[in-house]
């Protein structure tokens, strides 16, 4: 299944698991490559195939970095960091006055972005508050409608509207974080530390020291690389979370159901296995529906016509036209009942086809493990809200669709939250 996926239909030799940019480049590099190529066939049989300096960023994301089995080695991180989460809204439950009440945005950008920090470059970001907070301005300079982006030719329009000016200033801070990153990984890389703990940014820098590559991995290159995995990565989780439970608050019935299945499945171990999560079967609804309602990314990424003749339904689509697909809208068109992985097209909160999100499975994972601890171990209300009908659900604006409104909320521990 997975040689046809990979081919197009070819039966592909199989071959070493590869990584962003540099494919196979990591198992060869450093050694003498007829040598490395004789251990790795001892692994892999006399016909392999490697993938050597080619820019297929996006095709090894999917089958490597972000797979089934890679996400599944990441799940202690998952564990540790959603403790550390139960843990603060715990401390938060014990206090009284505003101490008692959990600011939900902040509290899951900070869960989703430390998680993917951890799997990228190997620990938690120092900086992780600066970073989300270019983040979130940078998801309102990509929404895509401002004068810079509809009259890009017109360097007045990019000066009065100060996009540019910002989006720059927004690179600067989140490239400074960036280069310290980089610089402790190289010391550590010079210090031979880096050893068994390995991750994603120390191999790609070592490539890059060895200069090995077909094409120069620059460092621009390189930045831009760990900068979208991780802005990818932590807006829409938090995005989702933040809504899944702004909804069950909403809908009292639909938390006490979700509540109560997640407690009578784990109430005697008093925590949630992420290994069992599959039997949480309401869950998943309640996550699949959040993401019907509330696409993280609305209109998906923009995508750019190439066919010169390329027809929908109908009507010629123009070559190099820029074109918007309403996901939001489809999930929200009430003839259709389907799927949510993108093989139905009426609901695509991951998008479809070649640029389908590779990130699902993590994300996923990350959702599904966050949203029942917390239902696990804690009541939640809205401190002030006679009828939870009146929550604001507003949306801001942005290329995501985040809430408008701060989402406060008061726990109320009802399970022990282990290690406490
Ligand atoms: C609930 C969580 C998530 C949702 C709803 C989501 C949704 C999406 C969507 C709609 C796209 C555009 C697809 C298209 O235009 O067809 C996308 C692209 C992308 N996503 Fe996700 N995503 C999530 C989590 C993640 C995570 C955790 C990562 C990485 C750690 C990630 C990495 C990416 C990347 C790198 C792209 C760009 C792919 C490309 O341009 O080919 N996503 N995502």
């Amino acid at each position: 299944k997975r040689r046809r996926a990979h081919g197009h239909g070819l039966c592909l030799p199989p071959g070493p698991w590869q990584l962003p940019f540099i494919g196979s480049m990591h198992h060869i590099a450093g050694k003498l490559p007829h040598r490395a190529m004789r251990d790795l066939s001892r692994r892999h049989g006399p016909v392999m195939l490697l993938r050597i300096g080619e820019r297929h960023l996006r095709k090894v994301a999917v089958t490597e970095l972000l797979s089934a089995r890679r996400v599944l080695s990441f799940r202690a991180v998952r564990e540790e960091e959603v403790a550390a989460l139960l843990r603060a809204c715990a401390t938060c439950a014990a206090a009284t006055g505003p101490g008692g009440v959990v600011e939900m945005r902040a509290r899951l950008s900070a869960l989703v972005a430390d998680a993917t920090a951890r799997v990228v470059v190997g620990d938690r970001c120092k900086d992780r508050d600066v970073f989300l907070r270019e983040l979130g301005r940078a998801i309102e300079l990509v929404a895509g409608f401002n004068p810079a982006d509809l009259w890009p030719s017109s360097r007045l329009v990019g000066w009065l509207s100060g996009a540019v000016r910002r989006a720059e200033r927004c690179r600067d801070t989140v490239y400074g974080i960036l280069d310290r990153i980089i610089e402790e990984h190289l010391v550590e890389i010079d210090s031979g530390r880096a050893g068994e703990n390995e991750d994603l940014l120390h191999v790609l820098l070592k490539i890059q020291k060895e200069g090995s590559l077909q094409i120069p991995l620059d460092m621009d290159v390189l930045k831009a690389v760990i900068f979208d995995i991780f802005g990818a990565g932590s807006e829409t989780s938090a995005t989702t979370l933040e809504w899944a439970l702004a909804e069950l608050i909403r809908n009292p019935k639909a938390m006490r159901r979700a509540t109560a299945e997640v407690r009578d499945a784990f109430g005697t171990l008093g925590t949630v296995p992420e290994h069992a999560l599959g039997e949480l079967r309401y869950l998943h609804l309640v996550i699949r529906e959040t993401l019907r309602l509330h696409t993280p990314l609305p209109l998906l990424l923009p995508r750019q016509s190439r066919e010169e003749a390329c027809r929908v339904l109908g009507y010629d689509v123009p070559r190099g036209a820029t074109v918007l697909v309403n996901a939001w809208a489809l999930g929200r068109d009430e003839r259709v009942e389907v799927d949510l992985k993108g093989a139905d097209f009426e609901l695509l909160p991951f998008g479809a086809g070649r640029r389908m999100c590779p990130g699902m499975a993590f994300g996923l994972a990350n959702v599904e493990l966050a949203l029942a601890s917390l239902l696990f171990h804690f009541d939640w209300e809205v401190p002030g809200l006679a009828d939870p009908a009146e929550l604001d659900m507003t949306e801001a604006f942005g290329i995501t669709a985040r809430r408008k409104a701060n989402l406060l909320l008061r726990p109320i521990l009802r399970v022990p939250v282990p290690g406490l």
